[in-house]
């Protein structure tokens, strides 16, 4: 039998679509209506890769406020609706990423999506965007029983793509995703554009990139075939 192709799975915010201005605006209309001020963008940044519970729970914590945990699942509950009511909104994907997508496809590489954004939203973001035609899967926190950094994320959307561990590479932006990849055996790339909220370099990827232009088929073959 043929071997698999190699499967690239990448993680979403902040590694394929720059999705944090719709996220924090989101945040902001949300715990404005609860009366507290508007947090400032690039303060929250840092936070977005963590999904919408942990920005939630940093805006109460950076206005000096306590927030009850069943307050908090409702107020999540309202940014997933909300958020979901303006795809695309703004989010692109990041620069030179289709192109370099575009050229692997081309060396037969195939790929898919490994998210902790629900997989309703995944989906969604990726129709909005004209994107969803590249993935072989996509998979969300609520997939599988289990959601990043749990490896078996991570190994079942390979299998779901139809893919095999050993020909398979993550790219992420975070620890989530960082450990992922490790506890998988899986090869990481990491983006350091993304919404990390220390220098991605601590966490020791196989390869650190900077733009999507660096994200060669000889790049990815050699970390895979390591
Ligand atoms: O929504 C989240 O929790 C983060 O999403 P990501 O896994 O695509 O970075
Ligand atoms: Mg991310």
């Amino acid at each position: 039998m043929d071997s698999p192709a190699p499967l690239i799975v990448f993680d979403l915010d902040g590694t394929l679509i720059d999705t944090a201005p719709d996220l924090i605006s989101c945040l902001n209309d949300i715990i404005m209506a609860e009366g507290l001020e508007a947090v400032d963008a690039e303060a929250m940044r840092p936070q977005v890769g963590f999904g919408s519970r942990v920005m939630l729970s940093r805006a109460y914590e950076m206005a000096g406020k306590h927030l009850l945990d069943e307050k908090l699942d409702l107020l999540v509950n309202d940014f997933i609706k909300l958020y979901g009511q303006n795809m695309p909104g703004s989010s692109e994907p990041f620069d030179g990423m289709l192109d370099a997508m575009s050229t692997l496809k081309d060396n037969g590489f195939k790929f898919a999506v490994c998210t902790n954004k629900t997989e309703m939203l995944a989906n969604k973001l990726l129709d909005a965007l004209d994107m969803s035609q590249w993935f072989e899967a996509v998979t969300g926190q609520d997939t599988f029983k289990v959601r990043k950094p749990h490896p078996d994320h991570l190994l079942k959307t390979i299998e779901m793509a139809h893919g095999s561990a050993k020909q398979a590479i993550m790219v992420g932006d975070t620890p989530t995703d960082f450990s992922t990849a490790k506890a998988a055996s899986i090869p990481v790339i990491a983006v350091d554009f993304g919404y990390c909220d220390s220098p991605v370099d601590e966490f020791e990827p196989d390869k650190i990139i900077s733009h999507y232009s660096e994200m060669t088929p000889e790049l990815v073959l050699s970390l895979i075939n390591n």
